[in-house]
């Protein structure tokens, strides 16, 4: 109760009162309550709606001395403490009877010493750990491999010494040990992070950085072997290329003699056809785009059919629509598959190598529900992005295509079904595109495409970084999350939010661009959903055209909260990705009881 907080609090006070907190707390006073509902009386706190305290993050408050949190146990509701950016010293106070604790940041500090290795043991609801820029020592603590729940661990700028830890946490996505003294191999569930996670320590060795571990002399004798691999598969691909090319001729003086179809419901206007060749080249790996390859389209898989611009001009085309970036065209070519061609203005967030690197990023990209990449075509002035065709197009036009669309409306076994598939899809980029902010960035549902069986596709994903800063600032959905309207950059959990939304468009059938006003925080969707349900009509909400809801009312709701919880409006509070994901894949097509049950 808020009496007992109050007292907690007052008695916390006490122990930083010579370090500054008597003047930084200064309106924490006895009588008054810390928490009215959610919202905080007193400075650097978070307060749950029963008025009860949730957290405690005092940064930036200039604090100085040690730090002990011992008082705290009497929180009962306490699950994140901050107190990043101040300067307090000494040892890293004992957690470990906190043990209900979710986020521990105590980043630019100035504790020291080694943390002892069984204090996070038994926490299993710490999904953050944040202790970047201490001058902390010894080695990373053995007891948080036990955090089953752990999402992330930022460690970077101390001193930390010996072994990382074998982490082996499913959604541990972020661990950032960079500029320490640790060594030895990095375990292999961390091989897909950023490598720049792991610079500044001279011994680690190991995926994601290119020191191959082992001893110098073998791995001198490991660079020898692989320097051998690359000279022979350099040659064998010259020679390869050489007999293309040879058959290629012969093929296109045989085209040249036939007829060319003569109707197309479309031309492909202003494709570029600036340059004499246009044949493709394709382009598994390497670093540098050789001058030849320019120009043209880059095909990015191994073992796609291959085409050129030649032969999408010859294509019959249709224009699919015309987005914030440009026109999409669907394009069926002579032989070959229907391929979709969308270009694209605005694209030069970043120069010629990072733009053909981060494209062979994508290109390496493989997922039931992701659209891949198949190739591009790199103007400085326009870009081209070749992908597969969707079969039923997109969930935007099949939950509002009104007269125009003559398919049935979507039932809720097939939403939940499309809900399922995006998580997932969704997952993996998290999985494989940890360097991003929002490895999405711009889902909505024009952006979910649906296959012949409705299962959902992804598409427009992971572009935020190549976009130029001011138009994708303007058009990107990552950018209208709440945070993103007041502070104009992209954060961690806009992708969140924007599922959130997208989850409750496919709940409701409404169009969320219908509810948000740009630069106006609390405009969106989830305000609407959630003015309904404050009003207990939670029933109103959904979709009325939804078929195939009975039996599974019950799923449909905690559906509706998943949603409304990744669309909170304050990114603290807002859900995590993996937390959605988890309880998603719990949701089943009818409630507990009924027999059917789907994946
Ligand atoms: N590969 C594809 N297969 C089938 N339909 C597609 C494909 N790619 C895009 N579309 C559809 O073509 C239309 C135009 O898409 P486009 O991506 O150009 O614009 P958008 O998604 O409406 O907006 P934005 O430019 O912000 O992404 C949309 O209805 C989209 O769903």
């Amino acid at each position: 109760d808020a009496a007992r907080d109050a007292d907690v609090l007052l008695k916390f006070k006490e122990t930083l009162a010579s370090g500054g907190g008597d003047v930084a707390l200064h309106n924490w006073v006895a009588g008054s309550s810390p928490c009215r509902a959610n919202v905080t009386q007193w400075a650097g706190l978070l307060c749950n709606l029963d008025g009860s305290v949730r957290g405690l993050q005092l940064e930036n408050m200039s604090l100085s001395g040690a730090l002990t949190t011992d008082v705290l146990v009497d929180l009962p509701a306490l699950r994140t403490l901050s107190f990043k950016n101040n300067s307090f010293e000494g040892s890293i106070p004992d957690m470990s009877k906190l043990r209900a604790l979710r986020s521990l940041y105590l980043s630019g500090n100035k504790f020291s010493g080694a943390i002892p290795d069984a204090m996070f043991l038994g926490m299993q609801w710490l999904k953050k750990v944040h202790l970047s820029r201490n001058a902390f020592t010894g080695r990373i603590p053995g007891s948080l491999v036990g955090a089953a729940r752990l999402l992330e661990l930022r460690l970077d700028d101390n001193q930390f010494e010996g072994h990382i830890p074998d982490f082996r946490q499913s959604g541990l996505w972020l661990v950032n040990v960079s500029y320490n003294n640790l060594e030895g191999p990095i375990p292999h569930r961390l091989a897909k992070m950023s490598p720049n996670w792991f610079e500044g320590n001279e011994d680690l060795c190991g995926a994601p950085l290119s020191d191959a571990c082992g001893s110098p002399s073998t791995k001198l004798s490991a660079a020898l072997i692989i320097a051998i691999i690359s000279i022979t598969i350099s040659i064998l691909l010259v020679v390869a290329a050489l007999i293309l090319i040879a058959r290629r001729r012969e093929k296109e003086e045989e085209a040249q003699t036939t007829q060319l179809p003569s109707s197309k419901s479309i031309k492909i206007e202003h494709l570029p056809a600036d340059k004499p060749d246009h044949r493709p080249a394709h382009h598994g790996g390497g670093k540098k785009v050789p001058k030849e390859e320019q120009g043209k389209l880059i095909f990015v898989k191994e073992g796609a059919v291959k085409f050129d611009i030649q032969d999408l001009l010859r294509a019959s085309a249709e224009v699919l629509g015309s987005g914030n970036f440009g026109s999409s065209y669907k394009a069926i070519l002579l032989e070959g598959p229907a391929v979709v061609v969308k270009r694209f203005k605005e694209m030069n967030g970043v120069g010629r190598e990072d733009f053909h690197e981060h494209m062979r990023r994508l290109g390496r990209l493989s997922h039931p529900n992701l659209l891949p990449l198949v190739a591009y075509y790199y103007r400085k002035e326009e870009k081209l992005l070749v992908t597969d065709y969707v079969f039923n197009g997109s969930l935007a036009h099949m939950l509002h295509g009104g007269h125009g669309s003559n398919l049935p409306p979507l039932d809720w076994p097939a939403r939940l079904k499309i809900i399922k598939g995006v998580a997932r899809g969704l997952a993996y980029l998290y999985e494989e595109l940890p360097m991003l902010t929002v490895p999405h960035g711009h889902l909505k549902s024009s952006n979910v495409l649906l296959d012949s069986a409705f299962e959902p596709i992804l598409s427009d994903y992971a572009l935020v970084p190549v976009m130029n800063r001011t138009h994708a600032s303007q058009i990107m959905v990552a950018f209208k999350s709440p945070e993103c309207v007041q502070s104009g950059k992209p954060c961690k959990k806009s992708d969140v939010w924007s599922f959130g939304i997208l989850m409750l468009e496919i709940l409701t059938g409404k169009f969320p661009a219908n509810y948000l006003r740009q630069g106006r925080v609390g405009t969106d969707l989830a305000s609407w959903v959630n003015s309904v349900v404050r009003e207990e009509w939670t029933g109103e909400v959904f979709d009325s055209n939804m078929k195939g809801t009975q039996g599974g009312e019950g799923e449909m709701l905690k559906l509706l909260h998943i949603a409304l919880a990744c669309s909170d409006t304050d990114a603290d509070k807002r859900c995590e990705l993996g937390e959605a994901l988890a309880k998603i894949e719990d949701l089943k097509e009818y409630d507990d009881g009924h027999s059917l049950v789907v994946g």
